[in-house]
């Protein structure tokens, strides 16, 4: 029998996916039980977790008996299942942008450098092209989203309140500036936007090294 009201988050620390998934989660103030599947292991291809998610990706939900295999569906699902702190805006054209946002660094930015595609590039061309590539996508993208939000004057993306394009963004940017050691000075709204995030609760919550399945030295 489904189990009712719990929430089961199958993650990995390190995954930007899961990553945006728990900033989600946090803002909606919702618990959830912390299921580590270790992409470097490979679990991620064990048929057991195959059938949670087709895909053999993190992150996962399980919400009772409804599954839900994708960062950017998830937080559409956790927004209509939980409207009470609303991470999309009424307004029509903010929403929009929240929207796109996600989708970009979903859909244009984080599968290129899906460890899958590193993996191929460095079997191929080695480890430098492997990072080159990394590095040159990473710009790419967040050259992309400087523009975009080029004028936001709010404190967070869309304005004032927090919403989904942070949880978005805040993952993206970290994986520039913590994992690849970007120095992102030259994009100053993600710049400003990325230390705003920093002061979170729930931002900080969710953050690669205070997950469970962190090595103890990252
Ligand atoms: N569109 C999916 C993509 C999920 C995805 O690519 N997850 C990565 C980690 S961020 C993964 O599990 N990669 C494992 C692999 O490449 O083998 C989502 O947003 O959830």
């Amino acid at each position: 029998m489904a189990d009712e009201g719990k929430l089961t988050l199958y993650s990995y620390w390190r995954s930007s996916c899961a990553h945006r998934t728990r900033i989600v989660l946090n803002l909606k103030g919702l618990k959830y039980e912390y299921k580590a599947v270790n992409l470097l292991k490979g679990e991620q291809l064990d048929p057991e977790y195959e059938k949670i998610n087709p895909m053999k990706y993190v992150p996962a939900l399980l919400d009772g008996d409804t599954l839900i295999a994708d960062s950017f569906a998830i937080a559409l699902y956790l927004e209509d299942k939980y409207p009470e702190k609303p991470l999309l805006p009424q307004d029509l054209k903010e929403k929009a942008l929240n929207l796109q946002i996600g989708s970009i660094v979903c859909s244009s930015i984080q599968p290129l450098h899906n460890l899958v595609v590193l993996n191929y590039i460095e079997q191929k061309l080695g480890s430098e092209e492997k990072n080159t590539w990394f590095i040159n996508q990473l710009n790419r993208g967040l050259a992309a989203l400087e523009k975009l939000l080029n004028g936001c004057a709010g404190k967070y993306a869309t304005g004032d309140e927090i919403r989904l394009a942070d949880a978005f963004l805040a993952s993206q940017i970290y994986v520039a500036v913590k994992r690849m050691q970007m120095d992102i000075s030259s994009y100053p709204t993600l710049t400003r936007l990325y230390q705003a995030y920093e002061e979170i609760p729930e931002f900080q919550a969710a953050l690669p090294e205070n997950q469970p399945d962190a090595p103890s030295s990252s």
